[in-house]
């Protein structure tokens, strides 16, 4: 026998794993129940875009990978359109020279890999692709309705302990141990972490794999902005947005209007100038818990739940329009010079992480101005000064930044934090200690919702099977 629906359910956070969560609870409680969707900040989260002169630009998450299916089938949909990222020409600089540039002729390009490092690029790719296939398990998982009750065990059921091993190894270490040259990591492997996630390959190995994937052809966004997935999560899902920032939450008992005394939670937030508070069955935090960040309390819960301290990494975006000063990478100059991406190495010591052209939300191909100026976006660790950008650019029209606690700051072994905190309330973001990306929100979203569904009606045998790939291999 099914128990009753819970009554009221809150998630904290409106970026894509709350808005996400709330699409995926809707689905499994059906209509009843009220969600309520508390968000401080915009809609989106990380998700969001820069406004500069009437045009909108990927600020934070801006790339997919073809085979995020979760975020494939929420545009599909959710009635949205995609726009394919813009590929270019990319290089690589290692503070001295460039010391890989891609040629727009495939052959071309395969031959120069193969000269510099030998059949390296062929290896990873492979290494990539593996790691993904087994990734992609979690698909046929979820479509099924299991759920797992810690990161760790729901990485373990896709890759075995190969995957732990991979958390809790450095990229480095993993890809040394697979036989990779010194020089293919330092100047095709650590440029792609640089850009991706602003850190060295001392990132776990499971992160690097995510990042590596970024290499494949095929990335798209949506066209509009990628933050239109979580309007629209939203407004599918019927849940109720509360702009308000929460402060607390604390477990009480309530009478409801059966008169039986339940257990329930209490969220306390701030709107405006006032406090205010409501009492919920089930709460899903799906915002990262640190005091920098979300900087929520849990009071009086016995045992008590234990305060996050791991640390984000700092990084910044900026937008620059302008005409690059091409010498400071090559001798030749702008009218030779073809690159649109250009990475750095480690040992670059440049103040940039990576440079490239970009295109607005609505576009598929950047398009340069009259004088032949394109946008540039660059990742940074600090704030850029004007010197820094003046070496940059010949000349600009304007230079907009957006600052952000980004992703984790890896240090593997990683300890990724528990999605059960109690007995009816959730974490999220424990899963970007794996990997943070879109899709990883977005699959922790949907685990999380089959999570609360099945613990509320007992299911015990939905939750952590080992050896599902086996079992479910042989039903049709
Ligand atoms: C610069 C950058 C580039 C990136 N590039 C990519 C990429 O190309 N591809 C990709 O897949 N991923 C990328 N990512 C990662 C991706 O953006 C994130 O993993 C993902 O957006 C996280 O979503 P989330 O919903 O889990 O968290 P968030 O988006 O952080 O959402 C949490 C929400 O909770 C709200 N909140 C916090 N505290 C409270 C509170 N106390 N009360 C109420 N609300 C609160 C916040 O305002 C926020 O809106 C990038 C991230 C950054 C920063
Ligand atoms: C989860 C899987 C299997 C794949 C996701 C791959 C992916 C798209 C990762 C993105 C990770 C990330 C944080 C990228 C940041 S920078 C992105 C881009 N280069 C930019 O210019 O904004």
């Amino acid at each position: 026998e099914r128990r009753a629906p819970p009554d009221k359910i809150a998630i904290i956070g409106a970026g894509i794993g709350g808005t996400s969560a709330a699409y995926y609870l809707r689905q499994k409680f059906g209509k009843g129940v009220k969600i309520d969707l508390f968000e401080r900040g915009e809609v989106g989260g990380r998700l969001a875009t820069l406004t500069v002169r009437g045009q909108e630009y990927e600020a934070g998450g801006s790339v997919i990978h073809p085979l995020n299916l979760h975020m494939k089938r929420f545009v599909k949909d959710l009635g949205l359109s995609t726009v394919q990222s813009y590929g270019g020409l990319m290089g690589v600089y290692n503070g001295e020279r460039l010391v890989f540039e891609e040629s727009s002729w495939f052959i071309i390009n395969m031959i120069k890999l193969i000269w510099q490092y030998g059949f390296q690029s062929l290896r990873m790719h492979m290494w990539v692709e593996d790691a993904l296939d087994k990734f992609m398990r979690i698909y046929r998982y979820q479509s099924h309705d299991y759920a797992f009750s810690s990161v760790e065990k729901l990485l373990h059921s896709l890759g075995g302990d190969e995957f732990l091993g991979m958390l809790n190894r450095t990229l480095l270490e993993t890809l040394q141990k697979a036989g990779f040259s010194e020089k293919f990591l330092n100047e095709m492997v650590a440029p792609v972490m640089r850009v991706n996630f602003g850190q060295s390959m001392n990132i776990n190995g499971f992160v690097g794999a995510v990042s590596m994937s970024c290499a494949d052809s095929g990335l798209w966004a949506v066209e509009g902005g990628n933050k239109l997935v979580c309007s629209r999560l939203l407004e599918a899902s019927k849940g109720n947005l509360i702009h308000g920032s929460v402060m607390y939450i604390e477990e009480k008992t309530r009478t409801k209007q059966t008169g039986n005394p339940t257990k329930m939670y209490e969220v306390v937030y701030q709107t405006g100038s006032e406090t205010r508070s409501d009492f919920y069955d089930i709460v899903l935090v799906a915002t990262p818990l640190n005091r920098k960040m979300s900087n929520i309390t849990f009071l009086n819960f016995d045992p008590p739940i234990e305060e996050f301290h791991q640390y984000y990494q700092h990084i910044v975006t900026t937008l620059i329009k302008g005409q690059l000063n091409s010498t400071i990478f090559t001798s030749r100059h702008l009218d030779e010079f073809d690159l649109s991406t250009i990475l750095t190495t480690d040992s670059s010591d440049l103040f940039i992480n990576s440079i490239g052209i970009v295109s607005s939300v609505r576009e598929n191909n950047p398009q340069p101005s009259k004088g032949g100026t394109y946008v540039w976006k660059i990742f940074s660790q600090e704030i850029l000064t004007k010197e820094q950008i003046l070496k940059l650019f010949l000349s600009y029209d304007y230079a907009v930044k957006q600052p952000w606690l980004a992703y984790p700051h890896y240090k593997p072994p990683e300890k990724c934090p528990p999605i059960v905190l109690h007995d009816r309330l959730y974490y999220l973001n424990g899963i970007e200690f794996a990997a943070s990306a879109m899709e990883m929100s977005a699959i922790a979203a949907h685990n999380a919702a089959l999570l609360a569904y099945h613990r509320w009606n007992e299911h015990a045998h939905m939750i952590d099977q080992e050896d599902l790939y086996e079992k479910l291999k042989t039903e049709l």
